[in-house]
């Protein structure tokens, strides 16, 4: 894409991890203290920002993050999912956007996050620059058919923003 004439654009991203015992798990740029399992990943496996960063690029068809940090690449191995949803924060403002309000949802048995959902919603919101409530943070189980899996699931409105 080289201009758009769309005053609204949709965007929409998803990330998926193993859950495997003695890993951290991150969830929104928040420890999740209380897991048992974390993601099995190249990066700090924080599907939340994989899945924001995702959707902030796929709004304006800039590809996904595999594409600007690839798993095959040990100089990426560790890196810290801040900085992969800071890069797509800074393409998309490049191209005069910025993100209004994200809906996201997140998949996963074990723990119970409800008791952290504003704390992510806060951690998110923060990464985009949003207010809370601009960011709708949803837990699903899957009702025990994927136990060791983390699936997320976010959509974001962009909004062109003044030259
Ligand atoms: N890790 C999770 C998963 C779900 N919740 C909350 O539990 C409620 C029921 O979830 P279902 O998948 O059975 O519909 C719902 O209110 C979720 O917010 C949770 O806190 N943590
Ligand atoms: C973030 C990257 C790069 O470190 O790796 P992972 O942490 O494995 O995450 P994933 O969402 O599977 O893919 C994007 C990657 O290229």
């Amino acid at each position: 894409m080289t201009s758009s004439p769309l005053p609204y654009r949709i965007g929409y991203g998803e990330d998926a991890h193993r859950l495997a015992p003695g890993l951290p798990l991150i969830l929104g740029g928040v420890p999740i203290a209380q897991a048992e399992h974390g993601a099995v990943a190249h990066s700090d496996g924080d599907a939340v920002l994989h899945a924001v960063a995702d959707a902030l690029l796929s709004g304006l068809a800039l590809g996904d993050i595999g594409q600007y940090y690839p798993d095959t690449d040990p100089a990426h191995a560790g890196i810290s999912s801040r900085e992969i949803l800071a890069h797509a924060l800074a393409l998309v403002r490049e191209w005069r956007y910025a993100p209004a309000n994200v809906a996201l949802v997140v998949t996963l048995d074990r723990p119970k996050l409800g008791p952290l959902r504003a704390e992510i919603a806060r951690s998110v919101a923060a990464l985009l620059r949003l207010p809370d409530t601009e960011v709708g943070v949803s837990f699903k189980t899957s009702e025990g058919l994927a136990p060791a899996h983390v699936q997320v699931r976010v959509t974001v409105l962009l909004v062109r923003t003044a030259p």
